[in-house]
């Protein structure tokens, strides 16, 4: 099997705080791979180091074997790594379609196109398929601020699909979003996940929703990873009910 990303002995220390200590996981192609953990364990922290938006302060992140290690999140986004963002990095005034052909100027390099507005620069192609993917056919012309949370969230994750990554961090999906919409956003992850091949690392709070939609789930505690396994194994697992389902 084929190992997209590797973590090795990753630590990272705010001063006296090791937020991050001493974690290793591997993630293989087309892999949903779920991090899940209580408030404060190191999610954010690990997914910041791999992206190259913290410096570890030990430790390696391979991509396809490649050490990436303090690597520029721009030039990760050129090596196919994308991700989603728990806080809406959608543009409110810009239609469904213009947010979309933004991101994928975006990944292409082209940051300040991001001020200068929409041209299509090619991509409007790639839009539509998106569109059609996440089901927001019905949205494209619509300016991305009147659009739901949970549908503000599909066009995230459709942004983040753009350039067709190799490997996504979604950073909490399902944060914020009603339960109707969850099972949309579920399905369409899984979707893309099946047709394109592309592989999945998800931070996130809902236990139902990554239990769910996960392969294989790692728990962290305390910036160290306490159990790792299948959903049911990890459910099952007694430190894990301990430290974080038992709350
Ligand atoms: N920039 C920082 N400076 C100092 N301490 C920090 C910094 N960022 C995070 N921490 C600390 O590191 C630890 C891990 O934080 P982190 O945000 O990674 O956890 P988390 O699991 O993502 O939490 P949450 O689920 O609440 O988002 C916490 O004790 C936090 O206070």
């Amino acid at each position: 099997m084929t190992e997209v990303l590797e973590v090795s002995n990753l630590h990272k220390a705010f001063g006296g705080i090791k937020a991050v200590n001493g974690v290793s996981f591997k993630v293989n192609e087309g892999e949903i791979l779920g991090i899940i953990g209580p408030n404060g364990c190191g999610k954010s922290t690990l997914f910041n180091c791999i992206l190259g938006q913290l410096e570890p302060t030990e430790g390696a992140v391979k991509l396809d074997g490649r050490d990436v290690t303090n690597m520029r999140p721009s030039e990760l986004n050129k090596l196919g790594v994308s991700r989603t963002f728990q806080l809406l990095q959608v543009f409110p005034e810009l239609s469904v379609r213009e947010n979309l052909i933004l991101a994928g100027q975006e990944h292409e390099g082209t940051m300040l196109s991001r001020f200068f507005g929409a041209r299509d620069a090619g991509l409007s192609a790639k839009a539509e398929q998106m569109i059609g993917f996440f089901k927001l056919g019905h949205l494209a012309d619509a300016k991305a601020g009147g659009l739901s949370y949970g549908q503000q969230k599909l066009l995230d994750a459709a942004m983040a699909f753009m350039a067709g990554p190799r490997l996504v961090l979604l950073d909490e999906p399902a944060g914020g979003v009603n339960l109707t919409m969850l099972g949309d956003v579920k399905e369409r992850l899984r979707a893309i996940n099946a047709e394109q091949g592309a592989t999945f690392v998800v931070i996130e709070h809902n236990m139902d929703f990554v239990m769910s939609l996960c392969s294989r789930v790692i728990v962290l505690a305390e910036g160290k990873v306490l159990a790792e396994g299948t959903p049911a194994e990890v459910r099952a697992n007694p430190a894990v009910i301990e430290a974080y389902l038992g709350h």
